[in-house]
């Protein structure tokens, strides 16, 4: 009996097992011509036999598409394909690979008994610090308490750029639909149905965007700014101490916060435009 491997490498090479006069089995390729002896086996002539081996499935999935020829062996273009599978599914498939490897290595406060699980209160801060929540609260209340156009401008627009970051990144992941990691402990504060899945981290890209934002429109002293990136850093690398995110979810999250910004930008909101479109209402 062949091992089931060699069934199913014999499966895909297109080739099939058949019983010899000694009861062991033999391979035959049904891309190519079997041997007259084996011909004979299959059935009462050889012309017979040779028709059985030209409705093989790979003749007839061959049959209207164009073949290449290895080695002076003549074989369907898409099992070349399946041969010689592309540099870059076999780069992605390492790098998921590796992803989820790193991803649950440094998962050191995924919960109470983890590794570092003593430190998993401090890390929830942390989280809480770069949640929607705080931000659209904050947002809304200096611009509520401030008394200068500027102001009211500025804090508008972080407004439109918090409300813009969380229906990108909310379509992003229903799209996407990749799994959190599996050691991750869904208890979370506030989040919506989308928030089941991992990809991208909705804190990285509120992070970077929000630094971005701040270092743009705040007068800030070097070490408030320095703050602030490290702020940044740390929201998206707790993601991962936290279990809640694949590396990849964190980085990813980071470069499309970072582009959310431009995106900010061109949006801006100036008084011009906002009582323009007030007048188009009245
Ligand atoms: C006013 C209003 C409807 C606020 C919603 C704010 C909210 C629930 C944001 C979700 C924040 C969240 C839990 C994101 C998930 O972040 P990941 O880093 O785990 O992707």
């Amino acid at each position: 009996m062949p091992s089931p491997k060699a069934r199913s490498s014999a499966a895909r090479s297109g080739s099939v097992p058949c019983t010899g006069g000694n009861g062991r089995y033999e391979f035959i390729s049904l891309s190519r011509t079997p041997p007259p002896h084996l011909l004979q086996r299959q059935g009462s002539d050889p012309t017979t036999a040779r028709l059985r081996a030209s409705e093989s499935p790979n003749r007839r999935r061959g049959s209207g598409s164009s073949t290449s020829s290895t080695g002076g062996q003549q074989l369907p273009e898409e099992d070349c394909m399946k041969l010689n599978p592309s540099i870059i599914g076999i780069a992605l498939s390492s790098l998921l690979a590796i992803d989820l490897w790193l991803s649950k290595r440094l998962g050191v406060c995924a919960c109470e008994d983890s590794s570092w699980g003593s430190v998993r209160p401090l890390m929830k801060l942390v989280e809480i610090s770069g949640h929607g929540i705080p931000w659209l609260a904050g947002a809304a209340y200096c611009l509520y308490k401030s008394d200068s156009a500027a102001g009211q401008e500025v804090m508008l627009n972080l407004l439109m750029a918090l409300v813009l970051d969380l229906v990108l990144v909310g379509v992003m992941k229903a799209v996407v639909r990749r799994r959190r990691p599996a050691h991750n402990r869904m208890d979370m504060f506030a989040t919506f149905s989308v928030d089941g899945y991992s990809f991208p981290s909705g804190h990285a890209t509120r992070a970077a965007m929000c630094a971005r934002f701040l270092l743009a429109h705040l007068v800030l002293a070097a070490p408030l700014r320095v703050l602030v990136l490290l702020w940044a850093t740390f929201v998206g690398f707790s993601r991962v101490l936290l279990g809640r995110h694949h590396v990849t979810d964190v980085v990813f999250g980071f470069f499309m916060g970072y582009w959310q910004y431009n995106l900010v930008e061109i949006l801006w909101l100036s008084p011009v435009v906002l009582q323009s479109t007030i007048g188009q209402l009245h």
